[in-house]
């Protein structure tokens, strides 16, 4: 039988799953020690790629992996209804909206909002009936408000420091995030027992 292939997310979240994939009897001493290294085929039964979280399902819906492991916010941003499999219960946040003390969430002039994430924007402004402008950022979202580029921003809160340092607060709060393992659909068929294993150590791990 092949080696499972698993796109991890490289960085935050791949930091956060390493012991979980520990725990659950994964060596991880490769990925560990990495320094520049991008894939990991050393162990016989699972091999590694570390890649950007919006790759993963790229990577996932071509078949180059069979597992992806990557943020909700991701996923919930590229659309995805079809791999949801196991919740991993790290990299836990939220989303919210959030801008300085002076904004006016019931302003009548359309509003800018600066974001990372166009289309979970859109879609909660939809939701609540409301027409914005959205500007798509790649990252520091909290300076938008604060040098006049958008009037709020929606960005991912953890432990709410980086919005109390910038003097910013929160007006609404949109939809949980945690790290997501998806499966790729013909994989699940070729490797049935593999994953279910991988899934079932992963749950009793993550508890
Ligand atoms: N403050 C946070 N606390 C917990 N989880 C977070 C936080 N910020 C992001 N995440 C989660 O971790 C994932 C990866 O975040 P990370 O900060 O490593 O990457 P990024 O900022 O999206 O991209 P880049 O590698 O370009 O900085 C996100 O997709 C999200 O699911
Ligand atoms: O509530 P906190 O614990 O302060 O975490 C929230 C911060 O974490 C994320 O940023 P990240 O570190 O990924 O940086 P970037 O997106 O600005 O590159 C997010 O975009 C917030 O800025």
């Amino acid at each position: 039988m092949s080696a499972l292939k698993i796109a991890l997310t490289k960085g935050r979240t791949e930091q956060q799953v390493i012991p979980l994939l520990e725990a659950s009897g994964v060596d991880c001493t490769a990925i560990r020690h990495k320094e520049r290294r991008l894939i990991f085929n050393d162990l016989p039964d699972i091999h590694f790629i570390l890649v950007k979280g919006p790759d993963v399902l790229t990577y996932l819906n071509r078949g180059a992996v069979d597992i992806g492991i990557v943020g909700s916010d991701i996923l919930s941003e590229q659309n995805n209804q079809q791999y949801d499999m196991l919740d991993l219960g790290v990299g836990k946040c939220q989303f919210v909206l959030a801008s300085t003390p002076e904004f006016d969430p019931n302003q009548i002039k359309r509003k800018i909002i600066a974001t990372k994430y166009p289309n979970i924007t859109q879609r909660y402004f939809q939701k609540i009936g409301e027409d914005v402008e959205i500007i798509k950022i790649e990252g520091s979202v909290e300076l938008a408000p604060l040098v006049g580029l958008a009037d709020a921003i929606v960005d991912i809160v953890e432990t709410g420091t980086t919005l109390r340092e910038n003097n910013l607060q929160v007006y609404a709060r949109l939809q949980k995030v945690s790290t997501q393992l998806v499966v790729n659909q013909l994989a699940l068929k070729q490797h049935q027992t593999a994953i279910a294993t991988l899934i079932q150590r992963l749950s009793t791990a993550k508890q």
